[in-house]
């Protein structure tokens, strides 16, 4: 999907919402694990009552990757039943991976082709050619993690590198990058405040923002300091929809959360 498209469907939706397809057994209504694929069946239904209000999916890797084979037969049908069934929705493996060019073209070519996603986050952590080989997928994007939502953050990402913060930095490389029209950035909500240093040095790129709800960012304070002209967010949630309800109705709650979010994004959108 291109960025104009994801745009388009933005405005569309009046949602920059994405979904955290986040699936942990232990958390789904028990009555599914009788099923024979309960990841995917937890997914279908929690994508079939949210669809309307999100612009983006999200399955985090290791949730799948936790349940072996079984969870990447459930990880491939999910985001095939994605695009099939809705095909305008942006889809994100949230893997974070990032090695070496040749083993990095190994990741590209499993997330960005075979599996067929629309975008994969992965770590700045080694440099430039680790991270190329997944920028020269067309209409493909590379989501590079720059100021993570998690406390640890604070232990490098912060931390001065000769005269600039570590995250500043990976910002401002990353931008001299072949292809680096394909890059976005997960900035988490929970360090809204440091949006307005981070759109000085990238203006117009999409930022992939989780930590709204169960790690206690503020969708408002998102926008107020992150927002451009184009939107250039997708703001995710994954626990607090799709755990919202353990019991039958759980799709029917998950819809109704993400109904809420989306009208607040639809208020935030007036604005533009
Ligand atoms: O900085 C980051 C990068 C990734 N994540 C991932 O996003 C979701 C958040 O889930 P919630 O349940 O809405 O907290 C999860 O998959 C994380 O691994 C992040 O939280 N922060």
């Amino acid at each position: 999907m291109t960025t104009a498209e994801l745009v388009e469907q933005i405005h569309k939706k009046k949602s920059f919402l994405c979904v955290g397809l986040d699936v942990d057994l232990e958390r789904i209504p028990t009555y599914l694990l009788s099923e024979e694929d309960p990841i995917f069946s937890f997914n279908k239904a929690i994508i079939d009552a949210t669809h309307k209000f999100c612009v983006a999916y999200k399955p985090n890797i290791a949730f799948y990757e936790a349940n072996g084979l079984e969870g990447w037969k459930a990880l491939e049908k999910t985001v095939n039943y994605i695009h099939k069934e809705y095909p305008e929705i942006f889809t994100i493996a949230d893997a974070k991976r990032g090695d070496i060019g040749n083993t990095s073209r190994m990741y590209a070519k499993t997330f960005l082709k075979d599996l067929g996603f629309d975008s994969i986050t992965v770590a700045p952590y080694m440099g430039k050619d680790s991270v190329e080989p997944f920028l020269e997928f067309q209409n493909r994007h590379t989501i590079l993690l720059a100021l993570t939502s998690n406390e640890g953050a604070f232990d490098f990402q912060t931390q001065k590198v000769g005269d600039k913060e570590l995250y500043k930095k990976v910002l401002e490389t990353s931008k001299t990058w072949k292809n680096s029209e394909n890059l976005m950035y997960v900035v988490g909500a929970t360090k809204a405040e440091f949006l307005a240093d981070i759109r000085k040095i990238i203006p117009n790129s999409f930022l992939l923002v989780p930590g709204v709800g169960a790690q206690g960012g503020k969708l408002e304070d998102v926008c107020k300091y992150g927002m451009t002209k184009d939107v250039g967010l997708l703001v995710n949630s994954s626990r607090k929809i799709i755990y919202a309800s353990e019991s039958s109705n759980f799709a029917e709650i998950a819809g109704a959360k993400a109904e809420v979010l989306q009208k607040q994004m639809a208020e935030e959108l007036k604005q533009l």
